[in-house]
């Protein structure tokens, strides 16, 4: 890992906890979860519940599904399901080392940082870079369902 961490026990490994929807996967969540993975040593992703995705259209993809097809690409030891009510819930129990936030991902590093520190949690939240591939893709969930339906519907 990069950063120095005062709580890690010398010669664990370092957590790094990643999350997101993941409803349609594309290289862009490829690079994310490339990105968060050298930020330590183990990468566990948390897959956010349908119900708690609020901020913009629900998932097509069933949760179960999506957490599924997260633990099988290359850069990810595991992946789980979040916590359907309380989201700092699977990070007391994952004590990572970093929490790797997404390049757009709409929550705030400070705000996360202060509630982390309400629950003693000593952990880096560090943001991950946007993927810049040399070619016009369509790196987005939401904007391939729309291609879908212009072209297909
Ligand atoms: C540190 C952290 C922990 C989270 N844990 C959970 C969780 O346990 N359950 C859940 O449903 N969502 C959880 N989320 C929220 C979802 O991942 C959130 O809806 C996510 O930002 C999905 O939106 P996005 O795909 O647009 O990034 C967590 C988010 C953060 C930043
Ligand atoms: N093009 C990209 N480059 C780097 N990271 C990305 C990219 N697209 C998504 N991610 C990251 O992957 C994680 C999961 O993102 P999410 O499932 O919301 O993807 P999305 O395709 O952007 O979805 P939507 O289009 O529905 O907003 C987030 O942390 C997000 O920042």
């Amino acid at each position: 890992m990069t950063g120095d961490r005062s709580g890690a026990t010398p010669g664990s490994d370092a957590v790094v906890v990643a999350q997101g929807t993941f409803d349609i996967l594309h290289p862009g969540h490829l690079h994310y979860l490339r990105d968060a993975k050298a930020m330590g040593d183990r990468l566990v992703v948390i897959v956010a519940r349908s119900t708690n995705v609020t901020h913009k259209e629900s998932p097509v993809v069933p949760g179960p599904q999506r957490r599924e097809m997260v633990a099988g690409l290359d850069p990810v030891d595991e992946a789980r399901l979040g916590h359907p009510e309380d989201i700092f819930a699977p990070i007391e129990e994952l004590d990572p080392a970093v929490i790797a936030l997404g390049y757009d991902q709409h929550h705030d590093a400070e705000a996360i940082r202060a509630a982390l520190a309400d629950r003693g949690i000593d952990c880096e939240v560090r943001r991950a870079t946007a993927h810049q591939p040399d070619y016009e893709g369509l790196l987005s969930s939401g904007q391939i369902v729309d291609r879908i339906l212009d072209e297909r519907g």
